[in-house]
């Protein structure tokens, strides 16, 4: 095992040795300090792979050691030690840039995974550049090459991050570049779409269960977080898990560990956890549809993807991109787009944003019969269903039946529209998810 050298600051001697006393196994060789001036002192002698600062020092806080860090020794991670229970301060050393805390009194297999994370942080840039990941958000527009910028450094954080934006802006893809370009890349992804998950069974999915559990439960079964243990979950449409699930979720971010139906004893968890909403969820706490503390808890960063139509001059790299890709998938040689074409899409207001973009292109891939795509080649995805479609009046014996033909036209359209996306397809139609799923129940057709 190569060693690597960390600093360790704390005031308490016990700590400090305890510290060292973990860690040595893993091959790290500790320095300590016990006060900031003698951090700063030993900071300025030689380089450390990591540092772990307790908050409270005799001559100031640990906060001032994680701005100086990332002022003047960016590339080393740091973490921080909190008092039990102090939330708002691991919070704030996250937000400044600490890649992660731990509370007193430890528990020393916590302590282990944070170190395990730092080293993986510190590794040279070149071993970790391995991970980078294929696919990655397009566009040239300042607003995307801050988004990008921000990836890169959320990558680093343990910080739980909240995506904002709406439908089809890649908030999942996003979510995904935060994991892959981080140094839990080589663990589980986990994507979770919290609208889809029946209220009734959600606490049994996202923690697992104990056999015997419930009627059906006939073995233990691991939950979402223990599948995404030592990786990420990202728990999509956040804003659709109900109350009960939401106070349990709190719980389990700020434990750090689950407890599965039946089982009497929490087990501890690893788990950086991303989300996101097209949602307005600032709107949704002031009405009382979402706890605050939950809020909080989870957006200790947020990052906003723009949508489309604020970023035109993206398309023309995004329809390059996009329609390569077409054209490699079916083995054909790839259309050019006429400037008119990308000019009548800069003009297009893009409710679906990326994804409708890529509904666009593909339907223009298909039917276009030369190697240039024009603006005829383009047919926008049909607007909601109650956009005053007219029809001819019939004669209406089955007015159920009727209905019911109507709700499916429109609800297929909508699908079709969103590639059979249902959280998309529900937006579009102006309906929660919920009642996209109930409708299709009813209606026979999933
Ligand atoms: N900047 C981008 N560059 C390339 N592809 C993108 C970009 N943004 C989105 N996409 C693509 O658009 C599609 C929709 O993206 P994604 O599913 O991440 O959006 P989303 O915001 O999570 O949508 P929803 O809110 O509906 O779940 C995906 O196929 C994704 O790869």
């Amino acid at each position: 095992m190569d060693t690597c050298q960390a600093l360790i600051v704390d005031d308490e001697e016990d700590i400090r040795t305890l510290i060292e006393m973990t860690l040595q196994p893993q091959g790290v060789r500790c320095d300590s300090a016990a006060t900031l001036a003698d951090a700063h002192r030993l900071l300025r002698t030689r380089p450390y792979q990591f540092c772990i600062t307790d908050m409270r020092l005799p001559d100031g806080n640990g906060l001032e050691l994680v701005a100086h860090v990332q002022r003047h020794h960016p590339d080393m991670p740091i973490a921080v030690i909190t008092a039990h229970g102090n939330v708002e301060s691991a919070v704030d050393a996250l937000k400044l840039g600490a890649y992660d805390f731990v509370s007193k009194p430890f528990d020393i297999a916590t302590l282990r995974s944070m170190v395990a994370t730092a080293r993986k942080l510190a590794r040279p840039s070149d071993a970790r550049s391995a991970a980078v990941p294929r696919q990655t958000l397009l566009g040239d527009s300042a607003a995307m090459q801050r988004v990008r910028s921000l990836i890169a450094r959320l990558a680093r954080s343990q910080a739980p991050v909240f995506i904002s934006g709406e439908s089809g802006t890649g908030k999942e893809l996003a979510a995904r570049l935060v994991h892959s370009s981080g140094p839990r890349a080589d663990k589980p992804f986990v994507p979770v779409n919290c609208g889809a998950i029946p209220a009734e069974l959600m606490e049994s999915e996202f923690f697992g269960h104990r056999r015997g559990a419930f009627t059906g439960a006939v073995q233990d079964k691991a939950g979402l977080f223990q599948a995404a243990d030592g990786g990420t979950l990202f728990l999509d449409e956040i804003a659709e898990l109900p109350q009960h699930m939401q106070v349990k979720l709190l719980r389990a971010i700020q434990e750090r560990a689950v407890k599965p139906v039946g089982a009497t004893h929490e087990v501890p968890v690893d788990v950086r956890v991303l989300s996101a909403s097209h949602r307005d969820l600032g709107r949704m706490i002031a009405e009382g549809g979402f706890r605050r503390d939950l809020y909080y808890r989870l957006n200790v960063i947020e990052l906003h993807l723009p949508a489309l139509r604020e970023r035109p001059e993206d398309i023309p790299v995004l329809c390059e991109h996009l329609l390569a890709r077409l054209a490699a998938t079916a083995g054909l040689p790839c259309p050019h787009m006429h400037p008119q074409a990308i000019a009548a899409l800069q003009r297009h207001p893009f409710p679906g944003n990326v994804r409708e973009l890529e509904n666009i292109l593909e339907r223009a891939f298909t039917l276009c019969d030369h190697d240039t795509i024009g603006p005829a080649d383009l047919q926008p995805d049909p607007p909601p269903a109650d956009a005053g479609t007219v029809r001819t009046a019939v004669p209406v014996s089955d007015l159920e039946g009727y209905l019911e033909g109507l709700e499916k036209e429109a609800i297929e359209q909508a699908l079709r529209a969103c590639r059979y996306n249902k959280t998309a397809a529900a937006e579009r139609l102006g309906i929660s998810f919920r009642a996209l799923r109930y409708r299709l129940k009813k209606l026979g057709m999933e």
